[in-house]
């Protein structure tokens, strides 16, 4: 009998033994590497030349650490919501395998790290500029705005559309009118990537109680809004060939990825199954992932008509 609660005991223990997977987690590592994707594309847009090894990989270390930091944050202050949706219950705070207190130690040295090696190796522009991104998203979005309102997104998208913006400041020091048009793209595809995934979701959020579009304006409303604001990212991703700051290659690229965002959203509105609203929401990450290797390309190789 003993030796079985012992037993027990241990497999429990081990069960919620904390290890540093479950911090790696709380980084929301996928979507970070995405961010650094759109940052290493801002910083290359800004200089016709390379862009010096130490700016690069100070640069894109600050801003991830800023942006993981962000992302723990969010992890502490959305646990009770965390732990309601199905989605989301098993992440180490909700689950209480990892203290507030720890994460918060966690965060607060990431973010502190990564504003250090910002202000010391790279600008303070940067650093300011990043340090804004990280309270945009942690503070006023997660904090606020998620549980006041459905546009809740779309405002808070700004924080995590300012990446290419902070390696073009890390590169020149000075805020482009090009890199605000790469800002304005990722702005514009923010909602029709997180609405695809909440449409999906709808009864997490409702039993969370959280003010998404789905729960508030039905899933019929939400998918208009999707396809709308592909529309939308259609034309504002031909804003780069017609300012003369990207050419063919960029062109041929992105209104082929447009015209696929927009051929899923059609499908989400009038010819949904039970699928669609996933597809969609995975193809809007392949989506900005290849859109942003495509200027990468058409920077670098000349193809003009
Ligand atoms: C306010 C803005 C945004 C919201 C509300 C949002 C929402 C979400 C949500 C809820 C997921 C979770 C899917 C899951 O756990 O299965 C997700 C996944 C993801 N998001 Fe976003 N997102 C936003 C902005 C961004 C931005 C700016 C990027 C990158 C540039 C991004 C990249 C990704 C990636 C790569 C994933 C997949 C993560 C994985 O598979 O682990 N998101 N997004
Ligand atoms: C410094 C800087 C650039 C900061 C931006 C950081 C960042 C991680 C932005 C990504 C946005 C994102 C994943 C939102 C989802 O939050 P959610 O709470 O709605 O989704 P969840 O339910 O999956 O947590």
């Amino acid at each position: 009998m003993a030796k079985s609660a012992s037993l027990q005991s241990r497999v429990t223990r081990s069960h919620n033994a904390v290890s540093w997977k479950d911090y790696y987690e709380m980084t929301k590592p996928n979507v970070v590497m995405l961010l650094l994707l759109t940052a290493l594309v801002g910083m290359c847009l800004a200089t016709p030349t390379w862009v010096d090894a130490l700016t690069l990989v100070t640069g894109l270390a600050g801003i991830g650490m800023l942006s993981a930091s962000a992302a723990v944050i969010n992890h502490v202050v959305d646990h009770k919501i965390d732990s309601v949706m199905a989605r989301t219950f098993n992440r180490p705070v909700a689950k209480g395998k990892v203290s507030i207190n720890n994460a918060l130690w966690f965060a607060g040295i990431l973010g502190a790290v990564g504003f250090v090696v910002l202000a010391v190796f790279v600008n303070m522009l940067t650093a300011w500029l990043t340090l804004a991104s990280l309270v945009g998203y942690a503070f006023v979005y997660t904090m606020y705005l998620k549980r006041a309102t459905p546009q809740n997104i779309v405002i808070g998208g700004l924080a995590g559309a300012a990446p290419p913006l902070l390696g073009w400041t890390a590169v020149t020091g000075e805020i482009h009118a090009h890199a605000l048009l790469l800002v304005l793209i990722i702005f514009t595809w923010t909602p029709p990537h997180f609405w695809a995934l909440a449409i999906h979701r709808e009864k997490d959020y409702a039993k969370a109680k959280v003010p998404m579009l789905p729960v508030t304006h039905g899933i019929d409303f939400t998918k208009t809004s999707v396809l709308l604001y592909t529309v939308l990212l259609g034309l504002v991703c031909l804003l780069p060939y017609l300012t003369g700051m990207s050419d063919m290659i960029y062109l041929v690229g992105s209104s082929a990825l447009n015209l696929g965002f927009l051929l899923y959203a059609i499908k989400l509105k009038f010819a949904a199954d039970d699928q669609t609203a996933m597809k969609t929401f995975r193809f809007s990450i392949i989506h900005l992932m290849v859109l942003f290797v495509v200027l990468l390309l058409d920077h670098y190789i000349p193809v003009s008509l």
